[in-house]
């Protein structure tokens, strides 16, 4: 079984959340005309690190983005991973991916766990404390988020679910993306699946953003890469691969999780 699957790499506008969905709704226009299953988006991408303004803008219990990707799912039969938006929630905020099926039903949801400091996330928003695992084209999935990237052991306590596509949505500044770019083929490389990840181009007040999106096989190998471009790279994800790399090297069958702290 194949999957295509767009990465919706784009300029996030700044604290302009009415701009963004628009552009949201452009480019799962265009993925759909071009057959993919599945979109992904990068990370708060309705206001962009838009932290001290989040009282006005944040998503009120996310109800303006599920509206939205319910629309979208079912217009154009697409499943959705939806980056991730700023979700304003029983006086918190959050950092929160919501995932859709073409029927327009929420299948998943996550919000992030690994508040990023250098950002001031931890002084704005409260952080997650749940997996995502989910179905997506039928197709077991797992979701995190940018910084979450760093964590390992978070993302093996997801993966070892089963999940065959590993998703980073992320807001991924140009200075460290060396370093995204290494993580995440280890990502797939020691999880054994495929990595789909989702940067954003431009820039905010803060940072610049060099995309780089990228889709990775079980083997650390790149399938796609969205460069600097502004607008959706494809990937097509060949899911037979699995087996024989799970099955050449069994570690999870052969992970010693008794000795682990
Ligand atoms: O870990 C990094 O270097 C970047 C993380 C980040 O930008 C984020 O989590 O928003």
């Amino acid at each position: 079984m194949k999957i295509k699957v767009a990465l919706a790499q784009f300029n996030i506008q700044f604290a302009d959340p009415d701009k963004n969905q628009q552009r949201v709704a452009e480019l799962t226009s265009i993925a759909a005309k071009a057959g993919a299953d599945v979109i992904v988006f990068p990370e708060m991408w309705n206001i962009g690190y838009a932290l001290n303004q989040l009282d006005r803008l944040a998503d009120d219990g996310g109800r303006t983005t599920t509206k939205l990707f319910y629309r979208l799912a079912r217009q154009y039969q697409i499943s959705i991973v939806g980056g991730s938006v700023a979700v304003k929630e029983g006086g918190h905020f959050y950092n929160r991916t919501l995932i859709v099926d073409p029927l327009g039903q929420v299948v998943g949801k996550y919000d992030k766990v690994h508040l990023f400091r250098l950002m001031n996330e931890h002084r704005y928003l409260t952080a997650g404390n749940q997996e995502n695992y989910f179905r997506s084209v039928g197709v077991p999935s797992a979701s995190f988020i940018c910084y979450d990237l760093r964590f390992p052991e978070w993302i093996r306590t997801v993966a070892r679910h089963g999940s065959a596509v590993l998703y980073f949505p992320a807001e991924w500044p140009a200075v460290r993306i060396p370093q995204w770019t290494t993580m995440l083929k280890a990502r797939a490389i020691e999880n054994q699946a495929f990595v789909v990840a989702v940067n954003r181009v431009g820039d905010d007040p803060d940072n610049h953003y060099n995309g780089h999106s990228l889709a990775i096989d079980p083997l650390g190998n790149v399938i796609a890469d969205a460069g600097e471009n502004d607008g959706i790279t494809y990937a097509e994800l060949d899911l037979t691969q699995l087996a024989t790399v799970r099955g050449a090297i069994p570690v999870f069958v052969d992970r010693r999780p008794d000795l682990y702290k």
